[in-house]
């Protein structure tokens, strides 16, 4: 017997150690996923302030997050003899408001993620505020038009993401008759389908005409989610001639080269398209969403026109369209060059005038930043430049600080930026701070303004090509929870990338 035990003795060492190395391993790797994953050590609390943002107006009171969830929102009235109910964590005079949703942001990874990348652009979204933004499927390589390359991209995504990231797919010409492809690409996940009716400026994204548009829609139509369209159409330009008065220096020049008929006409054709969507149609439950308007003439009385007639149609405008106009625009300064252009003062004032009465549904941040290199600054070539904008950590801000003059209100932003978005990419979880919702919310100070230079902590990889670097801003990030962990707090980000992969179901 002894001599048996000896035998076994060293086996028996080694699967006790064996054993002790696992459950220390796998007890590390609860507290790692647990703590890491939010800079609160708890994860039933109360936030509180004399200005939360709900859907029934703003109130003074306690939101209860429990579990990543919004389990109860108590007015200050309710809440007095109420005291000593676990933690709280109080805000005072900071406004409470549900995570902004950014449905259109190019995040480029994997292929291109020296551009920008999910752990930089989700570590700049949390510190804007973002809880939730959609990743376009193009700047990144392969672009994500099948259920392979969406399989990438989640590669790429997963463990990598500060905030929750949904996908948009690619409808382009190789997919568009194929519409197995298209429904498996959809029933992977993809929140709906994104095509541009112009070139690209990404060679395996080509653009698609309206007969693959109107594939697309039928296809959307079983899955009810929308096609968002980039609408501009090439038109011979009239006023356009490659002669010494244009020089691509000057952003006139540019402008004159994309003018507002482009996207006039990709909305004139998308609305005979849009026909479709209505009751009895063809591709009734699809949905035509138009991603970053610029032009507020024509373009926008078709779509108010489609509104009335019962299309489901919805627009959106970005930031730089409601801060910039062309006439500021110095020679050479490449940061500002998008595309649909940038256009005059007088057509800003419009698009104001147009969020505000709600014939634009919401805004996104068309964050689509590139190399500094492929910007050109040095040369100032308005024409050869990357066309794209990046903003993503700024949106909230820049919307707050130049909408004063127009008098926005916190409940416009929330509107703007997270409900209708949320309803968009058809997730009733999310988009706003009510009972039930996930706990997707941030804290921010309206009257605190800050400087965009080097001092500030930026987290999108390539600060410099901003436009909005060397401007002053009003409207400072707190904090910000996504599913109730806290994710970002005055600049630092909680030490574990726990987003999660949006997909629909
Ligand atoms: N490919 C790409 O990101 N293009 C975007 N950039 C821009 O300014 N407008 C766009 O559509
Ligand atoms: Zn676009
Ligand atoms: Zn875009």
């Amino acid at each position: 017997m002894d001599h048996f035990l000896w035998r076994i003795l060293p086996l028996l060492a080694l699967l006790s150690s064996f054993l002790y190395f696992y459950f220390q391993n796998s007890s590390k790797l609860l507290q790692f996923s647990h703590s890491d994953c939010s800079l609160l050590p708890y994860n039933h609390y109360w936030i509180t302030s004399k200005s939360i943002v709900t859907p029934r107006g703003v109130i003074s009171g306690a939101v209860e997050v429990k579990e990543g969830n919004i389990v109860s929102i108590v007015k200050e009235e309710d809440w007095q003899g109420n005291s000593k109910r676990g933690h709280i964590i109080d805000y005072g005079e900071a406004v409470v408001m549900p995570g902004l949703i950014d449905v259109h942001a190019h995040l480029d990874d994997p292929g291109r993620a020296e551009w920008e990348g999910f752990p930089s652009g989700t570590k700049a979204a949390a510190a804007g505020g973002i809880t939730m933004l959609i990743d376009m499927p193009l700047n990144n390589f392969p672009s994500t038009v099948s259920v392979e390359t969406l399989r990438l991209k989640l590669e790429a995504a997963e463990k990598n993401i500060y905030v929750d990231v949904g996908f948009w797919g690619g409808l382009v010409p190789e997919n568009a008759f194929n519409a197995s492809s298209l429904e498996a690409l959809l029933s992977a996940g993809v929140l709906g389908l994104k095509s541009f009716m112009c070139p690209s400026g990404i060679n395996d994204f080509p653009m698609t005409n309206a007969s693959h548009i109107k594939e697309g829609l039928s296809v959307l139509a079983k899955f009810r989610r929308p096609l968002l369209v980039h609408a501009e159409i090439q038109q011979d330009s009239e006023n356009y001639l490659e002669d010494d008065a244009n020089d691509p220096r000057h952003y006139s020049t540019y402008l004159k080269t994309r003018p507002p008929s482009w996207e006039e006409a990709a909305i004139r054709e998308l609305l005979t398209l849009s026909k479709d969507t209505g009751i009895g149609g063809s591709a009734e439950g699809a949905h035509l969403h138009i991603v970053h308007l610029s032009d507020s003439g024509s373009s926008l009385q078709l779509l108010k026109q489609a509104k009335r007639s019962g299309d489901s149609v919805t627009v959106e405008t970005c930031p730089h369209y409601l801060a910039f106009s062309a006439e500021e625009i110095e020679d050479g300064d490449t940061r500002f060059k998008c595309a649909p252009p940038i256009r005059n003062a007088a057509n800003r004032e419009a698009l104001w005038k147009a969020l505000l009465e709600g014939d634009i549904d919401m805004l996104s941040s068309d964050h689509s930043p590139t190399m500094p290199e492929l910007k050109l600054l040095n040369e100032g070539n308005f024409l050869k430049a990357w066309g794209g904008i990046s903003s993503l950590q700024f949106v909230l801000p820049v919307t707050w600080s130049y909408g004063q003059k127009y008098g926005v209100t916190l409940e416009q932003l929330a509107l703007w930026w997270s409900e209708r978005p949320a309803k968009l990419v058809g997730k009733d979880s999310k988009g706003a701070i009510e009972v039930g919702k996930h706990a997707d919310i941030f804290v921010w100070e309206p009257n605190t303004d800050f400087d965009l230079n080097d001092d500030l902590p930026i987290y999108i990889k390539h600060p410099s090509i901003s436009a909005y670097m060397g401007t002053k801003l009003s409207g400072k990030v707190l904090t910000t929870f996504v599913r109730g962990n806290l994710v970002y707090k005055e600049g630092k980000h909680a030490s574990a990338a726990c987003g999660s992969l949006i997909l629909a179901k």
